[in-house]
């Protein structure tokens, strides 16, 4: 679910461009393999529909709502960050900010970020883009990102590189909003028997029994490096990642926050490969890490 107005600009793309939605600079695309729309305040992933061919080998006309991200159909006016997507959580993730001043989650997600390269698919059957920030955002550290995306799959890749002289410690999320139809009836597989910190219980510790299923608000670091599938009764996502031993799963509930309007406030889940103060990464000079998820459509069995 994303707002009618984006919906439009993407359906009315033919193959790639760049323009601009909310004040933002945004790639839209639009071609046989499937759609993608991101923007580059916060090199920010907010949509992306696969096209998969059916058994005939036909190609189904799409419908942009039909995409496996949420966004707010109001977002917070600039510089504020867009809520909804794949916000980049990073040097830090949540109240991980070294001097505890620093903006929740982070600079780099309202940031402007560089598109270095839009490389198409030899064959046309997918895309991989590159993006890097205008702007410094870590004395030591310098990340940059790599989005694939094709009929099937959905990757971001957020690579840190250390260029600095001393350890570094690093957190940060891929604060993945996924469209639902109905948070509550949403169940996230795959976390049975990981513990979690709740952090609506003061970060109390507590091991996941069963299944997870989403009655209310919520808001966990569940330790775990395992996939997950997101299952919301019609359509069943199976999510990986890479350099992540938290998997962060939050919706606020009734209290939304103030840039969502009550009635989308029941469709969308935040499930987020992250690395929180569970798993902080300490990076050496010269070191490097990947924080990464990929997202594709689960068979039954998963
Ligand atoms: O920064 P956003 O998109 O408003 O998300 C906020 C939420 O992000 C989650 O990752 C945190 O676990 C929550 O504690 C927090 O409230």
């Amino acid at each position: 679910m994303i707002p009618d107005t984006l919906a439009d600009l993407i359906a009315a793309t033919d193959g790639q461009r760049e323009t601009t939605w909310e004040g933002r600079r945004v790639l839209l695309i639009n071609a046989d393999w499937g759609q993608l729309a991101l923007s580059l305040q916060g090199a920010q992933v907010l949509h992306f529909l696969p096209f998969p061919p059916d058994a005939a080998g036909d190609r189904p006309v799409p419908d942009p709502q039909d995409g496996w991200l949420w966004v707010t159909p109001t977002p917070q006016a600039l510089p504020g960050a867009i809520r909804g997507g794949i916000p980049l959580c990073w040097p830090w993730f949540a109240d991980e900010s070294p001097d505890g001043k620093g903006p929740m989650h982070g600079p780099a997600r309202t940031a402007e970020w560089r598109l270095d390269a839009v490389d198409e698919d030899i064959s046309g059957s997918g895309v991989e883009i590159h993006l890097s920030p205008q702007e410094r955002l870590h004395d030591e550290l310098t990340p940059n990102v790599v989005v694939h995306a094709n009929a099937h799959k959905l990757s971001v890749e957020l690579f840190t590189r250390h260029t600095g002289t001393t350890p570094v410690k690093l957190t940060g999320a891929l604060h993945t909003y996924f469209a639902v139809a109905d948070t509550h009836r949403c169940r996230v597989e795959g976390l049975a028997g990981a513990r979690y910190l709740d952090k609506l219980e003061r970060f109390a510790e507590k091991q996941q029994q069963g299944e997870l299923g989403i009655r209310g608000a919520l808001d966990r670091i569940y330790q775990s490096n395992r996939p997950v599938v997101l299952d919301d009764g019609q359509r069943r996502l199976l999510i990986t990642k890479q350099g992540s031993d938290s998997t962060v799963v939050w919706h606020p509930g009734e209290g939304l926050p103030g840039d969502t309007p009550a009635e989308v406030g029941q469709r969308f889940l935040c499930v987020e490969a992250a690395c929180t103060r569970v798993d902080p990464v300490w990076l050496v000079p010269d070191g490097q890490h990947l924080l990464a998820t990929t997202i594709v459509k689960a068979s039954d069995h998963d």
